[in-house]
């Protein structure tokens, strides 16, 4: 109803254009009615052509200005469709964005897309409908009845008798209708899901034989969808003839008891005229009787597709309107703009317990740490500790147990711009966008030289010898970058735009030890005014770190390096490990 209420301006236009048409309709049935019985005059020598002429020249000229007043309707009726469409995706879209990573991915991003897409055409094309025929169906029908029962009101009332049972089998197979549309929506989802796992994994699937058993999982996904498609298109085409062949049975009374009527022994008395125009009548009504009940089918069909994105469009809203308000009600400033001016703040952890939703066990329990802006936190352990877990934490994209703050405030409770506001972070899989090496780092903002960053990651001179330099494009998730390349463009964006606080998920996987010695010195350089966790396997640059946190069996051991050396066996023997192999790796070199 309240897109229905934003766009009523429009849906005036279709009102007035709408009840014009459909009143003139009648003009068509009566015309008719007027032409045969002026033919059945020219037979029988009452009338001349030329009154046939006019006849049919002010009919035609009537039907051209009706449908003047249809094409107006139908103008506006699609506007209004593509209002509602683009307001609608606006919202939808702007939840989705929205959605963590983690909720994107427990929901299914084929089904996601289903949802952004298909779902919002569905209902709108339900609206548009329903708009469409709350003016040829209702309107004209009513037009139609009213000339039924003007010309023979019990013949009218017999025949009028078949259209409402089309509507009630209409109504019992709604039910059926519904199903079978919810059911292909599902299937849709699923091989959105499956081709787009084909389409980014399609190189793995390759290297590892796995091509054929994708192909028969696939091909049986595609059968499923077929299946579901063919099933709901069964029943959303082949339900309206049958309504249509019910609605028209009324005919058969019409050519008895209209026969009767003409030649005096029926209910009323007619002339050919009239049996004409009540014929004519008769079968533009059982036609508009077997819309009604496709526009039952598409107006269910919409109610599925709402049902299903109707979270979304109210989340949106009020997250929205949530956010707005918390953010100017905040005390918490926008990352200032002279950020050497930033004043010291403290993230605190307070006993942090954390589980994956669909996890069996807890990945930490009881951590506590402090950190102070200037600081670099290095975060290590053995494999599978929980090293990118605790990086996602302060994402909040699940909730956790115990309290984080930062300047005091608990950072889960914080308006998700706000808190966008305050962490950048680096993931594990580097998120590059289709577009140039600046707008990848810059994304829109122009206030930033490109140049300064791309030093930072000691990535300027490579850039420089790229075909079109900054502005090189490089390709769907940075296809035409090397690993490093793409690793340390994505760190050019993260520093570029200031966040007090940055989690860095190994930022120098890929870099061989010189580069990443080069970028860490800048990095520290760039740490003063924030405050950077530093996750990563490799040891050799903890020694600079003002803490390091070792995770191992849930715990968190949160110390410096040079206590860690002394107190933790394990986190020194894999420092001593690691030098050990480096100056092995060096000997071999040398040798
Ligand atoms: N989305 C998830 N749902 C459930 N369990 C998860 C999820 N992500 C990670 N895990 C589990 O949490 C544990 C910690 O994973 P995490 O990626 O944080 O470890 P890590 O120390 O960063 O690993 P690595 O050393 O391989 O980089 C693992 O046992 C992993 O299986």
């Amino acid at each position: 109803m309240d897109y229905f209420r934003v766009e009523w301006k429009i849906l005036l236009a279709v009102t007035i254009s709408g009840l014009i048409y459909n009143v003139g309709l009648l003009a068509g049935p009566w015309f008719e009615g007027q032409l045969a019985e002026c033919l059945m005059n020219i037979l029988t020598g009452k009338a001349t052509f030329r009154s046939m002429l006019f006849l049919a020249v002010t009919y035609v000229s009537v039907i051209g200005s009706v449908q003047l007043a249809r094409y107006i309707k139908r103008f506006y009726v699609r506007r209004f469709a593509n209002n509602v469409n683009r307001r609608m995706k606006t919202i939808l879209y702007r939840t989705l964005v929205h959605k963590s990573r983690a909720e994107l991915g427990e929901e299914g991003i084929g089904n996601v897309i289903t949802k952004a897409i298909s779902d919002v055409d569905d209902c709108v094309e339900g609206m548009r409908k329903f708009t469409t025929e709350i003016f040829d169906t209702g309107i004209a029908m009513c037009c139609y009845i009213g000339m039924l029962l003007f010309y023979d009101w019990k013949l009218a009332l017999i025949s009028l008798i078949f259209p409402p049972i089309s509507y009630a089998i209409a109504e019992k197979m709604k039910r059926v209708i519904q199903s079978t549309n919810a059911s292909y929506k599902e299937e849709m989802g699923v091989l959105n899901t499956v081709t787009l796992d084909r389409i980014s994994n399609a190189v793995t699937y390759r290297v590892f034989g796995c091509e054929r058993q994708r192909q028969e999982s696939y091909e049986k996904t595609l059968k499923d969808y077929e299946r579901s498609a063919i099933h709901a298109n069964i029943w959303n085409a082949t339900l309206p003839p049958i309504y249509k062949v019910i609605s028209a049975t009324g005919v058969i009374f019409i050519l008895y008891l209209g026969a009767k009527n003409i030649v005096g022994s029926g209910f009323t008395a007619w002339s050919i005229a009239s049996f004409t125009t009540f014929l004519a009548c008769y079968t533009k009504l059982s036609d508009k009787s077997s819309k009604a009940a496709k526009l039952f089918n598409a107006v269910h069909k919409a109610q599925i597709s709402w049902n299903r994105i109707h979270p979304y469009m109210e989340r949106a809203e009020s997250a929205h309107q949530e956010d707005e308000k918390e953010i100017s009600a905040s005390k918490l400033a926008r990352p200032s703009e002279n950020h050497s001016e930033q004043k010291s703040s403290e993230l605190k952890w307070k006993n942090v317990s954390f589980a994956y939703p669909n996890g069996k066990s807890n990945i930490f329990e009881q951590v506590c740490f402090s950190a102070k802006t200037g600081q670099i936190i290095g975060v290590t352990g053995p494999v599978a500790c929980g090293k990118s877990t605790l990086g996602k934490i302060m994402l909040c994209e699940y909730p956790y147990q115990g309290e984080i703050t930062y300047s005091g405030k608990e950072i889960s409770k914080m308006p998700e711009l706000l808190r966008n506001q305050m962490i950048g972070y680096l993931g594990h899989d580097v998120e590059l966008l289709d577009d140039s090496v600046k707008e990848n780092i810059l994304m829109g903002d122009e206030n930033e030289n490109v140049w300064k960053w791309l030093k930072v990651v000691c990535m300027d001179q490579e850039v420089r010898n790229m075909e079109k330099k900054e502005d090189t494009t490089i390709g769907n998730g940075g296809m035409r970058l090397s690993g490093g390349q793409s690793e340390r463009l994505s760190l050019a964006r993260v520093l570029c735009h200031w966040r007090p606080i940055l989690v860095l998920d190994d930022p120098f996987s890929a870099l061989d030890q010189t580069t990443e010695e080069q970028v860490f010195r800048h990095l520290k350089e760039l740490s003063k005014n924030r405050i950077v966790f530093l996750i990563s396997h490799r040891l050799r640059l903890f020694p600079e770190m003002d803490q390091v946190i070792w995770l191992d069996q849930r715990q968190a051991d949160c110390s410096t390096h040079e206590q860690l050396m002394k107190d933790n066996p394990l986190y020194q023997k894999l420092y001593f490990d690691q030098a050990q192999a480096k100056e092995e790796a060096q000997g071999e070199n040398n040798e």
